[in-house]
């Protein structure tokens, strides 16, 4: 694996600059094969970058768009990452996408993760881009430390799809891409910001304990370079 770092001024110079760069992707995956995917990442950071990138002059009706992970809330709750998508990325020109939420309105949140995994692993798998975000307690998607099924969700051998994860510091049942399914992005981007942000990066990097640091999965062992977006 490869890291490379990308700083910026503030938060609006890195939302431009992101945008441009998955944008472009897109574009190239759209001219290769027809079509392009997505997995973005819900939480606090990504607003401004979605709000960037729904303007881009992209073919949207070809690209498909899911988050790599998910609270098993409906889309109406103000903590699910789809009413973030849906309110700041599934805009203007963007609105034209395909979206595939990984909520389910159903009994359980391991029988809505098999559901995506089937709808998801036919059509969008490997993803062109995915990016990632990364909390202070240094989970990535819903990798984390202390998650029920994190030995299985960090395994290579575990099958691309979509699992069921539970953690003290997650809240609520959550729904998470397996690190197969992520790891070998077109490109791949952890996007941080804030000084405490890039600490917990830097202890992350000096470690290996991945049951500490779920991070450090992505950071040590994918087979993409990693992209780290990062500002004050
Ligand atoms: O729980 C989550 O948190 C992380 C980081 O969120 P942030 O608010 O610190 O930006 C996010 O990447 C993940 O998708 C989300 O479900």
């Amino acid at each position: 694996m490869t890291e490379k770092m990308h700083k910026f001024e503030n938060g609006s110079a890195l939302a431009a600059a992101l945008a441009a760069e998955v944008a472009d992707k897109l574009a190239l995956a759209i001219a290769d094969k027809g079509t392009a995917s997505i997995a973005v990442s819900g939480g606090s950071t990504p607003k401004a970058f979605f709000k960037a990138l729904s303007s881009a002059p992209i073919d949207w009706e070809k690209v498909t768009v899911t988050l790599v992970d998910e609270r098993f809330v409906p889309e109406d709750s103000p903590r699910s990452n789809h009413k973030l998508v849906k309110e700041n990325l599934l805009l203007g020109p963007a609105a034209q996408a395909r979206f595939i939420p990984l909520y389910q309105n159903v009994e359980n949140v391991g029988e809505a993760a098999e559901i995506v995994t089937n709808k998801v692993s036919a059509t969008s798998l490997p993803f062109d881009v995915v990016v990632l975000g990364m909390g202070t307690d240094g989970h990535t998607a819903s990798f984390f430390p202390g998650g029920d099924t994190l030995a299985r969700a960090l395994d290579i051998n575990t099958p691309a799809g979509v699992m069921a994860m539970h953690a003290e510091g997650a809240g609520e049942a959550r729904l998470t891409f397996t690190f197969s399914s992520l790891e070998n992005a077109g490109l791949l981007i952890l996007h941080i910001e804030g000084q405490e942000k890039m600490e917990v990066l830097n202890k992350a990097l000096e470690g290996n304990d991945e049951t500490e640091m779920p991070i450090r999965a992505v950071l040590s062992r994918a087979s993409s370079p990693v992209n780290i977006y990062w500002a004050p």
